[in-house]
């Protein structure tokens, strides 16, 4: 579990972090989100000790990062993929790690199986390594030490398509096991599909968080349909407001259920209904946090 607890973090001035409290609790996959410069790094950096907080305190399992014995089994860290040192191949990075932690050897070779880096790409140098290599080396070393607490600051950033779905399975099989697992994206349907549970973060304050259900109840329904006009104008008369959108699609606050037995009623096929979830995050995000958006797009 990560706890965060009234976190401050202040730079001559200028409050990167205000007050900030949430946690991250075991078996739970936690999505950090927040604009760009909203805090999500300065937060995570606190929670690993590489930044001191001003006020306030985030633990590991009840500890300070500093004070864990050894850290690598307890919290796996990725944080920033390329401040691993460019000049060591992917497999000495490992090596040393695992000589640092206490563990066999024989757990760096396990590693490069489970983030599938070869035999050859791990006597490359990193400074060599494509963005999304780097991103597998740092999760290997993450998971190195078998820890119960993972902290990632966008771990999906440089893999390809499989490399994402892969990413998916490994976290949500991790969570599954009791693991606490806490991941900053931008990737919104990423963070979508894999998280329980989000905090959102805007210029320093946490502006919501709770479950991904509670937070996305209001998104309603998506129904599309050949004469998306017919369904509005049906749904109207069956007492339901609904918008139509400009991509065609209608949105009600109705459940997908009395929306497609409105459509059957009034002989209208549908081609696709579904709860609006995957727009109604992006919306939520937007307009939770419109204020510190610097394009003003929710505006
Ligand atoms: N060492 C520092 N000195 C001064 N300001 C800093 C320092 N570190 C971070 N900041 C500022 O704190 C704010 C929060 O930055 P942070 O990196 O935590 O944001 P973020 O949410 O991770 O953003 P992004 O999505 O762009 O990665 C930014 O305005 C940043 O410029």
């Amino acid at each position: 579990m990560i706890t965060v607890d009234s976190l401050t973090r202040r730079y001559a001035g200028f409050t990167a972090v205000d007050n900030v409290s949430f946690t991250a609790q075991p078996g739970r996959v936690t999505g950090f989100l927040g604009p760009n410069g909203a805090g999500k790094s300065t937060t995570m950096r606190v929670m690993v000790g590489l930044t001191v907080p001003s006020s306030g305190t985030a633990t590991i399992n009840g500890a300070r990062f500093a004070d864990l014995p050894n850290p690598g089994l307890e919290v796996g860290v990725l944080l920033d993929a390329s401040a691993q040192h460019a000049g060591r191949t992917g497999r000495e990075i490992l090596g040393v790690a695992a000589d640092t932690m206490g563990l066999p050897r024989t757990r760096v070779d396990e590693m490069l199986e489970l983030v599938s880096l070869t035999q050859t790409e791990a006597k490359r140098r990193v400074r060599n390594y494509s963005l999304g290599m780097r991103q597998r080396l740092g999760i290997a070393t993450a998971l190195l030490g078998d820890p119960r607490v993972l902290i990632l600051d966008e771990p999906a950033n440089g893999l390809d398509p499989a490399g994402i779905r892969w990413m998916r399975d490994l976290l949500r099989g991790y969570a599954n096991q009791g693991g606490t697992v806490l991941l900053s994206s931008h990737l919104l349907h990423e963070i979508e599909v894999i998280a329980d549970d989000l905090v959102v973060i805007g210029n320093g304050r946490i502006v919501a968080s709770g479950t991904k259900e509670e937070l996305l109840a209001a998104a309603g329904t998506l129904a599309r349909s050949t004469s998306p006009r017919d369904l509005a104008h049906a749904l109207e008369q069956a007492g339901i407001p609904s918008t139509l959108a400009g991509d065609g699609s209608v949105r009600t606050d109705a459940d997908p259920a009395r929306v497609g037995a409105v459509a059957l009623a009034a002989g209208i096929p549908l081609t696709e209904l579904r709860s609006a979830e995957g727009a109604g995050l992006e919306d939520m995000f937007l307009s939770l946090t419109a204020d510190t958006q610097r394009e003003g797009v929710a505006a």
